[in-house]
């Protein structure tokens, strides 16, 4: 299967779509982006990498975040992490604070805001506020030890903390209920920070070999099919359901415009176009998705041999 050539073909058909959806007018800065970019990265289980289009230019990845900050909590702190938060679909926006009064302050599932913020939380009781940066940081690198070095954009994480009014909401009534512990201000520059990671496709990509567990890849975490779950499931809010019959891959979305998605055992995939639809995850980055899964035959739910 000519991979490159596939990813070619897409990039060109991207550039020809008029309609690249909306940017996220509520974070400044990312209105200033282009929303004519396109990028795509393949990284295959084997080590291949394959790109097209803009695919080292660094964009936001905003909640693609959240896949690594779940990662790092379930490494470090293990299951008791489920009491905290749960592990099922919302069904409802991101950024959406509806169920945590008749859901006692517990997060449907770490995607969602609130749930973010939960885990941010658990990272700063377990590491403390410089700790808690250094080690999200360092876990990011050490996905993919061949990266250009990954960095916050710290000019990213003050704008939304001066703006993230719904953020400051979703953690103060998450206290009132005792499911977050640290100070909300200490929990909200934590979660920011987290958001504010630039990275290009390549390097997004790269950084998913972990999660694809491809058969040369390091010794694989035992949560990897835990966060593959739940990225099918709550990996693109109340757009998820689509997500998984369009594309039928494990994926999370940020509004940056990111997508990271898992063909396990096959291939890490990042896509980055900045224009959103009506539930903030990357318009042509979805299209681009479902065009390479028809093409390669990568949906998990279409029988394959690897
Ligand atoms: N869906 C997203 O990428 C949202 C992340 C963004 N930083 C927020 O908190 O609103």
């Amino acid at each position: 299967m000519d991979i490159a050539a596939i990813l070619g073909a897409i990039v060109n058909e991207m550039r020809g779509i008029a309609d690249r959806g909306m940017l996220p007018g509520y974070i400044p800065p990312l209105t200033q982006v282009d929303p004519q970019r396109f990028g795509m990265a393949v990284t295959m289980a084997d080590g291949r990498m394959h790109v097209a289009g803009d695919a080292d230019e660094a964009f936001s990845i905003q909640s693609i975040s959240k896949v690594y900050a779940l990662m790092l909590a379930l490494e470090t702190c293990g299951d008791p992490i489920w009491q905290r938060v749960r592990q099922e679909p919302s069904g409802t926006a991101f950024n959406s604070i509806v169920q945590l009064e008749s859901e006692h302050g517990i997060p449907r599932n770490p995607f969602i805001n609130a749930g973010a913020l939960v885990i941010a939380d658990i990272l700063l009781t377990r590491f403390g506020a410089e700790g808690a940066r250094a080690r999200f940081l360092q876990f990011i690198r050490d996905r993919d030890d061949a990266l250009p070095p990954i960095a916050f954009d710290e000019d990213m994480a003050r704008v939304e903390y001066e703006s993230g009014f719904r953020n400051a909401a979703l953690a103060n009534y998450m206290r009132t209920f005792g499911n977050i512990e640290n100070p909300v201000d200490a929990v909200l520059k934590q979660y920011f920070l987290q958001c504010s990671v630039t990275m290009s496709c390549r390097q997004l990509a790269g950084t998913g070999r972990g999660l694809m567990r491809g058969r040369t890849a390091e010794p694989a975490s035992r949560h990897v099919p835990t966060v593959l779950a739940l990225m099918m499931m709550c990996g693109h809010y109340d757009g998820s359901g689509a997500f998984a019959v369009r594309v039928g891959l494990p994926g999370k979305s940020g509004v940056g415009g990111g997508i990271l998605a898992i063909v396990p055992g096959i291939a890490s995939i990042a896509v980055w176009s900045p224009g959103l639809n009506a539930q903030g995850n990357s318009l042509l980055g979805t299209l681009a998705l479902e065009k390479l899964v028809r093409a390669t035959g990568w949906s998990v739910f279409t029988p394959h041999c690897p």
